[in-house]
């Protein structure tokens, strides 16, 4: 064995983690999805800063970790978040540090955000962001699940809709889309993702069966098979 780091090959040093960013419309469904695609994986989910007031059942420190609108702003001032946004009237924010710490141990780590954050991690991480978009089947069901979910008043749905007809205009931004229709297959696509970025970091003749296999399917989610008409169906329908 030789002593100099420098001669160990790149892939056999410390794997660095993931940095996943799940991002799209409210009531499409993250939530959900990824508590099904991290059960039972050591994944670190980044809990978020955020002004609104919590719903009943919500935990502070686990759901959320909810603040005054002074004490957001305090974080900001010393450039502790990652990215912030406001979004329909209150302050949401990634605290940086557990992330690097996460990144740097090798732990994926997946953030799950809205979509002006995920353009802030994007612009600041460059390509080590893996953005996914939640795509909703259409914005009928979108609308569905909003009022099903009870926990929004009328007006903020409405205020939900419009920004989500925006934001599914602008899914070409992001690396990959996910159409959260049938959740199982939504679940396995995210799956599929994380193994064919995985892969990515070894060189292809390490590959395995899975890794392979992960690597196609992960190339049907990529964002440029989606056309502009396929968007403009979505938000249409
Ligand atoms: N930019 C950003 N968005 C966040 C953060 N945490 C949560 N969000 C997003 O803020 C939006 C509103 O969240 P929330 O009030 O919990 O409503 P819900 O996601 O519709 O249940 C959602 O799209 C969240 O994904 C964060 O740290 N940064
Ligand atoms: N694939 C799906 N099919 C039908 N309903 C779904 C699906 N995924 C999520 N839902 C429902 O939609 C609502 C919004 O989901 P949630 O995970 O809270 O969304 P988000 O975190 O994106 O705001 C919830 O009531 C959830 O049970």
């Amino acid at each position: 064995m030789t002593s100099d780091p420098s001669a160990i090959p790149l892939h056999h040093a410390a794997r660095r983690g993931l940095l996943i960013v799940m991002t799209g419309a409210s009531g499409v469904g993250k939530g959900t999805l990824r508590e099904q695609w991290l059960a039972g994986q050591d994944v670190f989910y980044s809990t978020s800063w955020t002004t609104r007031e919590a719903r009943p059942g919500e935990r502070d420190g686990i759901d959320y970790i909810f603040v005054t609108p002074a004490a957001f702003e305090a974080k900001v001032m010393a450039d502790g978040f990652l990215e912030h946004a406001s979004f329909v009237g209150n302050s949401y924010g990634t605290p940086i540090e557990p992330i690097e710490a996460a990144l740097s141990r090798g732990q994926d780590v997946v953030l799950e955000i809205e979509v002006e954050g995920a353009m802030q991690v994007k612009a600041r991480m460059g390509d080590e962001a893996i953005l996914v978009f939640i795509m909703p089947p259409s914005l009928t069901e979108l609308r569905r699940r909003l009022e099903g979910r009870a926990t929004e008043t009328p007006e903020r749905i409405e205020k939900r809709l419009a920004r989500a007809r925006e934001e599914i205009r602008e899914a070409h931004e992001f690396r990959f889309v996910v159409v959260n229709d049938d959740l199982e297959k939504a679940v396995e696509g995210l799956r599929a993702i994380q193994t064919a970025e995985r892969a990515r970091q070894l060189p292809e003749n390490e590959w395995t069966p899975e890794d392979r296999a992960a690597r196609l399917r992960a190339d049907t989610l990529r964002s440029y098979a989606l056309s502009d008409a396929d968007l403009q169906r979505v938000v249409e329908s």
